[in-house]
């Protein structure tokens, strides 16, 4: 069943709409690219759809019901600054078990060191801290990936392996997943359907 944003609008307090009337359907198992000039609100569409803000027009519904409100969001948002997404105060595992519990099999698909877990978030690099975000949002309950710009503060190999581990887990499972970028070659690489924002 799909996750749907019907008519949806969103400003910013008393700023102008950021959009209003705007529609989106992901369904199981597909990949959406959105693309569009800075600051035409993909990043707030993104955030409608993973339930962090809540549309003053229109309605987010997962399988024709509206998103839940606790408990395990089944909709998982990934931002492009992992470090602005983790508590500097918890080691990473703590962390990373946060949304669920990885085996050792699935660390290693993401590229997740045994001797990152013990650490800080201050201790690893941006790409490493990327690793645990991107795991920590792929737990069972996941139905569908919001991603962010997740990797455009990458190098290339950490661009692809991180990538290559996603799609594995997005195909096996048939996640839904609206991927969010500048960059038009990932985004017909990955995306059966690319909506672009005027
Ligand atoms: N927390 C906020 N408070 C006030 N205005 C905001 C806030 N977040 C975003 N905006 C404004 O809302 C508009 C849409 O922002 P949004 O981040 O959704 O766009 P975007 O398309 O994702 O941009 P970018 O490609 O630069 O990330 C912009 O004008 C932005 O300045």
């Amino acid at each position: 069943m799909p996750l749907e944003g019907r008519s949806l609008a969103f400003r910013y307090g008393k700023d102008p709409w950021v959009f209003r009337g705007f529609s989106i359907e992901i369904g199981e198992g597909e990949i959406v690219g959105l693309s569009g000039p800075s600051g035409c609100g993909k990043t707030t569409i993104g955030r409608l759809l993973s339930g962090y803000d809540i549309p003053h027009e229109g309605a987010v519904l997962l399988d024709g019901r509206p998103l839940p409100r606790s408990g395990y969001h089944p909709v998982q948002h990934v931002f492009q600054h992992p470090e602005k997404a983790v508590n500097p105060r918890l080691r990473m595992q703590r962390i990373l078990n946060e949304g669920w519990q990885p085996d050792a099999a699935f660390r290693a698909s993401f590229g997740i060191a045994d001797e990152w877990l013990g650490r800080y978030p201050g201790e690893l690099s941006g790409g490493e801290l990327q690793r645990f975000c991107v795991a920590r949002a792929l737990g069972p309950q996941t139905r569908y990936l919001i991603a962010d710009e997740m990797t455009t503060m990458l190098d290339a190999v950490t661009q692809a392996q991180i990538w290559h581990a996603v799609l594995d887990v997005v195909r096996e499972r048939r996640l839904g997943m609206l991927v969010v970028s500048h960059e038009r070659r990932l985004l017909e690489r990955l995306c059966g359907r690319i909506i672009r924002l005027e």
